[in-house]
């Protein structure tokens, strides 16, 4: 699909979609778990995966309205009876490939066309030092990946600046292995508060794990059980970043964004980010509203080596801010659905933005010269059709954007948003 979006004023108020990445985290641990309740889960392409992850290995999940009813494979995962699928999904093969350790018996797992271009070598190796196997069928690190089981836990050593999903994954698995396992970093973990929210989800289900000196360390004999049988999500600030970026550079004169409460999630950073770039905005903590108002934005450097799902939108910001914006420490944003650096450098730049990719940065030259319309690509990548999305607002005629069904990934609802604040955005 194809969607074309006029230049545009943004108005009223729209309610972010729950957290993909507490949704992920909340419906395997359901697996491992006997059985839970999922309150106000993230229904998307991607979290539909992972829900097919717990029935590969044994659960069951129903769709039931606004939760998920989940029936878990008590912390022994069987071997799935097929290939595990994982789509467009990143969360869903790592976490995945984690269970798999646990089984006893083999499980293969595959995903898209990016999705099999995406580094897994760290844990792959980390599950051979847990003493099972665990191979690349290309021997390219990458998927298809073979895993047999089961490890009973031990000590793995794994670099972190690759994705912080390796350690979610092993501290997922972790906790319903005989022994525990104990991770040492070898390098500095990217994307550090993805395990803060690991962590945190670890400790609503009831299961114990703790950063050390070195890493982090999950004891083992472990079960998953949430209070009262039920875990509600939250809402997901990776998503508010769009909406709240719309508002900052297209508010007529404000947008309120609901359902941004205070989180471990590090992309509630946009906040930060977008006052730095001097946006008036005013954020209601308690009640969990954001209110942004259009405002003069000029150039800042953000370091998103936390964050790096908010480079998309942080080089849209750019491109319509006076001076240069540094967007530096990015190097693990190529390691996405597609290259993120690149992409956003190269489809800003087909709107007229000036911009300069270098290996772990991303520099924009804003206000140099109007945005324009412009027929740009999304890349089979979620999040650049809706940075660019954001970008069309302030381009002066119409923007298309291809691929734009690729929001179904994280946030299905994202043209629909658009078009209840005010944005007369047309597809085809
Ligand atoms: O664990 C998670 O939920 C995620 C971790 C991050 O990936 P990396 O740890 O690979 O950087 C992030 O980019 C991704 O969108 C979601
Ligand atoms: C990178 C992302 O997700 P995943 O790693 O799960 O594919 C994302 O949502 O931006």
């Amino acid at each position: 699909m194809q969607v074309t979006v006029p230049q545009s004023r943004v108005h009223g108020d729209a309610q972010v979609p729950p957290s993909k990445s507490y949704t992920h985290r909340a419906i395997l641990a359901a697996g491992y778990s006997e059985g839970a309740l999922v309150r106000r889960p993230l229904k998307s392409a991607d979290t539909q995966e992972t829900m097919g992850v717990v029935e590969a290995f044994g659960g069951d999940v129903a769709v039931v309205e606004n939760t998920l009813e989940i029936d878990g494979f008590a912390g022994a995962p069987e071997a799935p009876p097929d290939v595990i699928d994982c789509g467009n999904s990143g969360t869903t093969m790592r976490l995945a490939t984690g269970a798999a350790a646990l089984v006893d018996g083999g499980t293969v797992l595959t995903g898209d066309v990016s999705l099999r271009s995406r580094p897994q070598a760290p844990l792959l190796d980390a599950i051979e030092q847990l003493g099972a196997r665990a191979r690349s069928t290309r021997g390219n690190g990458q998927a298809p990946l073979v895993v047999e089981g089961p490890v009973e836990g031990g000590s793995v050593t794994i670099p972190g600046d690759v994705s912080s999903q390796f350690v979610s994954a092993l501290l997922m698995a972790g906790a319903v292995t005989a022994e525990g396992v104990d991770i040492e970093l070898s390098t500095e973990l990217k994307s550090a508060p993805y395990v803060d929210i690991t962590l945190e989800l670890l400790d609503d289900f009831g299961v114990t794990a703790t950063e050390t000196e070195t890493g982090y360390r999950v004891a083992g004999g472990q079960t998953y059980e949430p209070p009262e049988g039920e875990y509600a999500v939250p809402g997901d600030f990776s998503s508010a970043s769009y909406l709240l970026a719309a508002g900052a550079l297209a508010g007529d004169p404000e947008v309120e964004v609901r359902g941004v409460y205070p989180s471990a999630q590090g992309d509630s950073a946009i906040l930060d980010v977008l006052e730095a770039m001097g946006a008036d905005l005013d954020w209601h903590r308690d009640d969990g509203r954001a209110v942004v108002r259009r405002s003069e934005l000029s150039g800042t450097t953000v370091d998103v080596g936390d964050t790096p799902d908010l480079l998309p939108t942080i080089a849209a910001l750019g491109a319509a801010a006076d001076g240069t914006t540094e967007i530096v420490n990015a190097e693990h944003v190529r390691y996405k659905e597609t290259d993120r650096v690149s992409a956003m450098a190269e489809e800003l730049a087909k709107m007229g933005a000036a911009v300069e990719e270098k290996r772990d940065a991303l520099i924009v030259h804003g206000g140099e010269s109007d945005l324009e319309g412009a027929a740009v690509e999304g890349l089979g990548d979620h999040r650049v059709v809706m940075a660019l999305a954001v970008a069309a607002l302030v381009a002066e005629g119409e923007t298309t954007i291809t691929g734009a069904e690729d929001v179904d990934v994280s946030f299905p609802g994202f043209f629909d948003t658009l078009y209840e604040l005010g944005v007369s955005v047309s597809r085809e």
